[in-house]
């Protein structure tokens, strides 16, 4: 479900109460993303080269082009969202010293010649997601995108790079049960692949082994991605009755064509990692027994370009697709919302649970 007008009429007032000022270019943003969602696409003639803020504002508004008023305020309320978050996190460029350790030790988070390192660290599990490693890895991407680091890296511990969410997440039941279970694991969702699609310096993934589910869909929003021979690549969402996510609904089908992105997020084909390569959603595959000595060599020498200019490419290549994405994303969130609360999708999860089946 998108966000309703009340929520828009929150995000209105908390604009006003933000402690920094976030800028021309964002202030920009929401003056257009409300004047979207209020009044609907921009039908008013074009200010004169005089009123020179006038037009400016004017463009931006026009750019949303035939954007709903619905996504509009989605995505207004999405972008207040992360600038409240922001504004509350703690001073900008904190060393690594003193970046707030995750919550839990299944993630790692390292920051090393250049490098900012986030690792999954529950090689006992295959490194499956669960709700705090969300939060977790939320935090550190906000962390990253402010430290000192040129690039950030997301990579796994032993055998596997990521199982996907943790499926003994949907057995923690809140008292609002599994409506609310369902509503806020969407919004969880939302938020942490809104941090992907907003990140603003060269994300990598170092795919360690195989992948699963979300750690497969949220690839197209990297910007590259090294791989080991020995990963594969499985986005089981019609087996567990869910639907797909990480805006790979999107980014997919963009990456590899309809068809092929058909066969893996609808029939859930696993994809060996020379396969993945071809059709573009590895950037390169390493033979196990070197790729992580070829990988971290190749990091280290990247990692010592010029920031400013790999981060202000990265805008160049991404910032002309990001209002789509965040539109993507709440549609894909607010599709799993009611999946979750599904027979299908409650079957897998309790067939996984009780060992029936193995994806
Ligand atoms: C809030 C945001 C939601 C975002 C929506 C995201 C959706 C997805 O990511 S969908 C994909 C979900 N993932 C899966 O369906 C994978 C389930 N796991 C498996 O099929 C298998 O475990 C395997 C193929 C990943 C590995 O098989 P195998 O090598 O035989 O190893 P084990 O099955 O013995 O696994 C060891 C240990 O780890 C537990 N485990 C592995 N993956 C998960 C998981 N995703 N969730 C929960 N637990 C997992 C597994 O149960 C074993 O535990 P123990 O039996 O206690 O040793």
């Amino acid at each position: 479900m998108l966000a309703s007008q009340k929520d828009f009429n929150n995000a209105v007032s908390q604009v006003k109460l933000l402690k920094e000022d976030p800028g021309n270019e964002v202030k920009l943003k929401l003056y257009a993303l409300y004047k979207q969602a209020t009044e609907g696409p921009c039908n008013v003639p074009k200010p004169g080269m005089l009123g020179f803020i006038n037009k400016t504002k004017w463009d931006a508004w026009n750019a949303l082009g035939s954007l709903s008023k619905e996504a509009a305020r989605q995505n207004y309320v999405d972008l207040v969202s992360r600038l409240s978050a922001s504004s509350e996190s703690p001073s900008p460029e904190a060393p690594a010293a003193d970046r707030k350790q995750p919550e839990s030790d299944s993630l790692v988070v390292t920051s090393e010649d250049g490098i900012t390192t986030i690792r999954l660290n529950r090689p006992a599990k295959k490194n499956a997601l669960t709700t705090q490693m969300y939060r977790d890895i939320i935090a550190a991407l906000q962390a990253a995108s402010k430290d000192e680091s040129a690039i950030t890296v997301l990579t796994g511990s032993g055998d596997y790079y990521c199982s996907g969410n943790d499926l003994t997440n949907f057995t923690h039941l809140p008292a609002g049960g599994l409506e609310e279970m369902a509503r806020s694991a969407a919004a969880l969702l939302r938020d942490f692949v809104n941090c992907f699609i907003d990140f603003p310096k060269p994300l990598v993934a170092v795919v360690n082994g195989p992948a699963v589910g979300i750690s497969v869909t949220i690839l197209g929003l990297f910007d590259v991605v090294y791989a080991t021979d020995r990963a594969s690549f499985h986005t089981p969402f019609s087996h567990l009755g869910q639907s797909p996510e990480g805006c790979s609904s999107y980014t997919f089908p963009k990456i590899m064509g309809s068809s092929k992105a058909a066969e893996m997020l609808l029939f859930g084909k696993k994809l060996t990692a020379q396969e993945a390569c071809a059709q573009g959603l590895v950037t390169e595959v390493f033979p196990d027994g070197t790729f992580q000595k070829e990988v971290w060599a190749r990091l280290k020498a990247y990692s010592k370009l010029p920031p400013n200019a790999m981060r202000i490419s990265k805008q160049i290549i991404r910032n002309r697709e990001k209002e789509k994405l965040h539109a993507v994303n709440a549609e894909e969130s607010s599709v799993l919302r009611e999946r979750w609360q599904s027979d299908e999708c409650m079957n897998a999860i309790a067939s996984f649970l009780s060992r029936k089946v193995k994806l």
